[in-house]
């Protein structure tokens, strides 16, 4: 997709050499012929803009003005940066140092060279390239940093982040919510029996079925090892056993096929509910676990739920 520019210039003729002369190198452009109108497209586009070109010298709102509003609302709004390029009749050096700390990236002196207007905006969209695939990258890394690389769904550190969240929204919004921690049942016997390989296949395939009966809103992670995390948001408590219980009969009631052999495999689950008392994450995980660990002492395959 070529570049979107917004051409701003109070001048009818100036506006419409540029736009011609940039239509020519394939850019898409809008206008505006003031400092307010620009504002107002800059809103309009901002989705869809990849550069600014702004005349210096306009009534009532000069270009330096109205890039200070654009660059707060980018900054307001966490706006991805957008290059603006100044273009000026006024060649002093401290209007040049105005344009830059006004929120410019370039300054071009009036009338402007086609030439060097081209190679200006080929080095913007370079810079404009670099950051966007630098936006991208950190985008995957943080994706990685949350993720199991091994279930694809949230690891410890991204799970406690969405309980906290979960927790404040009980705490504004009331209700109550479930978090729970259930752990596959003698899954070292196998991992020692079928190989690791197989165990592996197994923790895919629990966590596939599990995410198979979640609702959209209900959280899992990986706290480590053999050991999950399941939060339920909005879940009243005389739905809670009847819930976890279908969730571990989704483990326990068939095996798991590992190439041609059958894997049988139940899970433990400790269950706690939150209605939004003083308690933080980790006690509130820890009530769980507490469950959890009764559960395993109690026989294994079952859920355990203490009311407050
Ligand atoms: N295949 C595989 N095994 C894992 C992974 N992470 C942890 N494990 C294994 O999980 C097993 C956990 O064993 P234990 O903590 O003794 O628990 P358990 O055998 O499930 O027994 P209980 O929890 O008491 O029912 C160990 O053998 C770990 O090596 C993994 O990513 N892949």
């Amino acid at each position: 997709m070529p570049m979107r520019v917004l051409i701003v210039d109070d001048t009818n003729t100036d506006r419409l050499l540029l736009k011609l002369h940039l239509s020519k190198l394939g850019y898409r452009t809008i206008e505006a012929s003031n400092g307010q109108a620009a504002i107002d497209q800059f809103l309009a586009h901002s989705q869809d803009l990849d550069l600014i070109l702004m005349d210096v010298q306009m009534p009532f709102m000069n270009g330096f003005d109205a890039v200070r509003s654009i660059r707060k609302i980018q900054e307001q709004q966490k706006q991805e940066w957008l290059p603006v390029i100044f273009l000026s009749a006024s060649a002093e050096d401290d209007d040049v140092e105005d344009g830059i700390l006004a929120g410019g990236d370039d300054y071009l002196i009036k009338p402007i060279s086609q030439k060097v207007l081209s190679a200006k905006m080929l080095a913007m969209q370079r810079i404009a390239d670099m950051r966007r695939r630098l936006v991208e990258s950190n985008r995957v890394l943080e994706e990685l940093a949350s993720t199991d690389y091994l279930t694809g769904v949230a690891n410890r550190r991204a799970f406690e982040v969405m309980l906290d969240r979960e927790m404040s929204f009980v705490r504004r919004y009331g209700s109550s919510m479930a978090c729970a921690m259930f752990d596959l049942d003698k899954f070292k016997v196998v991992n020692d029996t079928y190989g690791h390989d197989a165990g592996d296949a197994v923790l895919v395939e629990v966590v596939n079925r599990i995410k198979g009966v979640l609702r959209e809103e209900d959280i899992i992670g990986r706290l480590g090892g053999e050991e999950f995390g399941i939060i339920l948001p909005k879940m009243p408590e005389n739905e809670l056993i009847e819930t976890f219980e279908r969730y571990r009969c989704v483990v326990a009631e068939h095996p798991v096929t590992y190439g041609d052999i059958e894997i049988p495999i139940t899970a433990s689950i400790g269950v706690a509910l939150y209605s939004g008392n003083k308690e933080n994450k980790i006690e509130l995980l820890k009530r769980a676990d507490d469950s959890l660990y009764e559960a395993k002492e109690t026989g294994r395959n079952r859920v355990v739920y203490h009311p407050q």
